[in-house]
């Protein structure tokens, strides 16, 4: 879907912000592009949809070279978040959604209604928000009025700088999972430029970690983690370990479920049926819900096989990950 081919970029006639980069975004997927303050992330994100002309290399979009591709007709099958979030102060919320699809010659009420779907979409009501200025509304929200706004003429790709960048860890988190939610029900490939490693494990599928320019190691955030290519991809890391091992792991990866059984939480939340637990789930997000669940830190996952009920507790879970992580450490389970 997007493809860097030895990608360089030279400013200034002598400073190499890009140096020699190549990797490829499948289809579907988010991607996440990582590294230091300067490593040439976003300069690297805006020559794809040509914002930066690179030096040398190529870069392909649906398998057509960019630099063959208009920029006005590139950048409609590529939504665009940034930190900022860039809405038009003098534009109300719709008018701002509406951009792309007037663009394209939409009519009104097919633009009405896109606009309502993807109010609701981002989870803002549209009688109250689609008439507002983006000055009456919160970090956040205006936040996901930017997505709403790229999301609009529905582009396969959506390229995303810093997006969470402005917001406090709380509605940081909130809205990052919304996304992922969205992401999760619409096919969207998406390639997401930030500076926070634990928001990329959260969210992307696979990883490239720059410095200075160049790629140090393209894979899962569990390659990066655990096989890491070289001492600066493993020091990166060093500060947020635990956290980062346990967002890289799943449930599924650490007990041994057969296919077609099913977990639930127990006990369940007040006043909620029993809870099937989602076997892609990472340890972190699991050790959330634990600790959302537990009064007494017993029995947290029970297994329903016919006549047997098996069970494990918080602990027996934190153990089973310590030995699957020494094991990964050590080699053993991607080899
Ligand atoms: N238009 C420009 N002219 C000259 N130098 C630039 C220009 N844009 C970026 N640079 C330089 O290129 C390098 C890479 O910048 P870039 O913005 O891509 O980094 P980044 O990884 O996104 O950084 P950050 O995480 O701080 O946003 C930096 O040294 C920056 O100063």
């Amino acid at each position: 879907m997007i493809q860097l081919q030895h990608v360089s970029k030279v400013f200034d006639g002598n400073h190499l912000a890009v140096d020699d980069v190549s990797f490829s975004v499948k289809e579907g997927e988010i991607f996440g592009l990582i590294g230091t303050s300067g490593c040439g992330k976003t300069t690297t994100m805006k020559m794809i949809n040509r914002l930066i002309d690179p030096t040398s290399g190529s870069i392909f979009v649906d398998d057509q070279q960019v630099k063959a591709q208009k920029p006005e007709s590139l950048r409609q099958k590529i939504g665009y978040v940034i930190q900022d979030v860039g809405l038009f102060p003098h534009y109300t919320v719709a008018e701002n959604i509406a951009t792309v699809p007037t663009l394209k010659g939409w009519n009104k009420k097919r633009i009405e209604s896109r606009c309502e779907d993807l109010l609701e979409l981002v989870g803002l009501n549209a009688d109250e928000f689609a008439h507002r200025k983006p000055e009456a509304l919160s970090g956040g929200q205006q936040q996901r009025v930017g997505l709403a706004r790229a999301l609009a003429a529905d582009p396969p790709i959506i390229l995303m700088d810093e997006p969470f960048g402005a917001l406090d860890p709380i509605t940081k988190r909130e809205v990052q999972i919304e996304v992922q939610n969205i992401f999760s029900e619409i096919n969207k490939t998406v390639l997401l430029v930030t500076h926070d490693v634990v928001e990329a494990f959260a969210m992307c599928d696979r990883l490239c970690l720059l410095d200075a320019g160049k790629v140090q190691q393209i894979g899962t955030p569990q390659e990066l983690l655990f096989s890491p290519a070289n001492d600066f991809v493993d020091s990166f890391f060093a500060s947020d370990r635990f956290q980062l091992e346990l967002l890289s792991v799943n449930l599924s990866e650490i007990l041994d479920i057969e296919p077609n059984s099913k977990l639930y939480w127990s006990p369940p939340l007040e006043g909620e049926q029993e809870d099937e637990i989602g076997r892609e789930q990472s340890l972190y997000s699991i050790i959330e819900e634990m600790e959302e669940r537990a009064h007494d830190n017993t029995v947290i996952i029970h297994r329903v096989d016919g006549q047997t009920v098996d069970s494990l507790s918080f602990s027996n879970l934190l153990s089973k990950f310590r030995q699957y992580s020494n094991t990964l450490k050590a080699g053993g389970a991607n080899g």
